[in-house]
């Protein structure tokens, strides 16, 4: 069997906590090349469904495979997926550039790749600064700066628009897109419609843990001005 690396398969993945379903037989893949966005209210089970993406949260039922393999039998995980799943995670009192320096050490990269991710992310200038001064959007960028460490084939990135300004959106468009470009498969998560608009090819939206729609965003939004306003078509509710 071929299997493209970076492929994300997601397979009738179930998740409850005692009697909340928080993701309900979900399915879908997002394919090398694209960027899927992950789409759905506070509490649709965005969050819960990542982690299990990424090993960190055991599934009642069903499977996640990046590649072909389930995450837990990566040989390299950290070449294959670059995860983002918080921005509070990071030492104060490091300096974004020794944050980063700390992951090459442990990961075998030598201290270089870390200038290499700053300048990826713009985030040079303030490199040597602590990242308790970090606004939140700067901490989205060195956060995004450690999931492309080991130029993984997949990214997994939740809510990585949140706290960036209109030009920092553009900027994440065009690196997203880049990487997509490059053969990356890229799955982020929003709870932001409009924003996700502007940074994705298809989209997966999830409510109360089911999957209610799946696409390409083109195709969703024909005959309507925004995302936004298809979903609401669609489904007569809201988010
Ligand atoms: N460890 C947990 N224990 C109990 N309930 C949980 C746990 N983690 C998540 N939940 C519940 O599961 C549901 C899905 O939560 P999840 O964080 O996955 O949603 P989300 O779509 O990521 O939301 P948000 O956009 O607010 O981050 C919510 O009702 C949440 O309260």
């Amino acid at each position: 069997m071929t299997t493209h690396p970076g492929r994300i398969a997601v397979s009738g993945l179930t998740k409850a906590f005692g009697t909340l379903r928080a993701v309900d037989g979900l399915d879908f893949v997002v394919e090398p090349g694209s960027v899927t966005g992950f789409l759905g209210p506070n509490g649709a089970g965005k969050t819960t469904a990542l982690r299990m993406v990424l090993g960190l949260v055991t599934p009642d039922a069903g499977s996640v495979t990046i590649g072909g393999h389930p995450y837990i039998d990566l040989p390299a995980p950290s070449d294959t997926v670059g995860a983002a799943l918080d921005t509070t995670g990071f030492h104060p009192n490091r300096s974004g550039r020794n944050h980063l320096r700390v992951y090459c050490a442990v990961n075998g990269y030598p201290d270089q790749r870390a200038d290499e991710l700053l300048d990826l992310v713009d985030l040079t200038h303030a490199g040597r600064r602590p990242v308790k001064g970090y606004s939140l959007g700067m901490r989205q960028r060195l956060a995004l700066a450690t999931a492309l460490l080991g130029d993984p084939d997949a990214l997994v990135l939740d809510e990585p628009a949140n706290g960036l300004d209109p030009s920092g959106i553009a900027w994440l468009r065009t690196l997203l897109r880049s990487m997509a470009d490059a053969g990356k498969a890229i799955l982020i998560s929003s709870h932001v419609l409009w924003e996700a608009q502007q940074l994705v090819d298809d989209v997966v939206i999830l409510q109360d843990g089911r999957l209610l729609l799946h696409g390409s965003l083109d195709e969703l939004t024909r005959g309507y001005d925004s995302l936004e306003r298809a979903f609401f078509a669609l489904t007569s509710g809201g988010l």
